[in-house]
C-alpha cells in the first residue's frame, strides 16, 4: 500500500452521521477525489499491487466510476461499465444485490471487451460486500477473469471481506 494514499484518504476524508438513512455513518470520499494530488496517489496505488496483470479496470457506478477511471488513466487501460439497471442500451447481464442501506441490480456489457480478460474491478467503498459480489460475479458470467479487487476504503466491522470471499485490496480502512 502506497502511504501517501492512505494519509492522504485518512486527511481528506470525512464521515457524516445518518447519511443516506438513520444509522449509517457514511465515508464521504469526495474531498479525495477533488484533491488533484490525492487522486493522482489513489490512482497508482489502486492498481500497483496487479502490475502487469490487468487487461481492465472495470468501475462500479456511480462513485466507482470516477476513481476506476482515474485509475485507468494513470495506468493506461480502459475502462468497463458497471451500472446500475436501466442504463445499458447494449447485450448485457444483470446481478441483483443487497448493501448497507438498501438493495440495487447492476448490469454489464457483454459483448464489450474479449472473452478471458483480466479484469481489475475498483469501487469506492466496500462495507457489506454485496456491491462487489454482484459486480465480481457479472465479471466472470461475461466470460472475464476478476483479475483482482481494489478499494479506497474498507469498512472492516460491516464484514465484506469475509461475505465476498475473496482477496481485495483496501488503500484505507474506517
Ligand atoms: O459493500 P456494500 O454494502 O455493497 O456498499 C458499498 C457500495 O455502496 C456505495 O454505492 P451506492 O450503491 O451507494 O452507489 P453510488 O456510488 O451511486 O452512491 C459504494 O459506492 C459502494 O459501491
Ligand atoms: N458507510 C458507507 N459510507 C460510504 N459509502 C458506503 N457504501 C456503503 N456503506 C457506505
Amino acid at each position: 500500500m502506497s502511504a501517501s494514499a492512505a494519509d492522504a484518504i485518512g486527511t481528506l476524508s470525512r464521515v457524516i452521521a445518518d447519511f443516506p438513512s438513520p444509522g449509517i455513518q457514511f465515508v464521504d470520499l469526495t474531498p479525495v477525489l477533488a484533491d488533484a494530488d490525492a487522486l493522482a496517489a489513489v490512482s497508482t496505488a489502486l492498481v500497483e499491487p496487479f502490475a502487469g496483470q490487468v487487461d481492465y479496470i472495470a468501475g462500479v457506478e456511480a462513485r466507482g466510476f470516477a476513481f476506476a477511471a482515474a485509475a485507468a488513466a494513470a495506468n493506461g487501460l480502459g475502462v468497463v461499465l458497471i451500472r446500475k439497471a436501466g442504463k445499458l442500451p447494449g447485450e448485457r447481464i444483470a446481478e441483483s444485490y443487497a448493501l448497507e442501506y438498501g438493495e440495487a441490480t447492476l448490469e454489464v456489457h457483454t459483448d464489450q471487451v474479449p472473452a478471458g480478460s483480466r479484469v481489475l474491478l475498483v469501487d469506492d467503498v466496500l462495507a457489506t460486500g454485496g456491491t462487489l459480489g454482484a459486480a465480481a460475479s457479472l465479471i466472470e458470467r461475461a466470460g472475464w477473469t476478476v483479475a483482482g479487487i481494489s478499494v479506497v476504503l474498507e469498512i472492516p466491522a460491516l464484514g465484506g471481506r469475509a461475505a465476498l470471499g475473496r482477496e481485495v485490496h483496501a488503500l484505507s480502512t474506517y
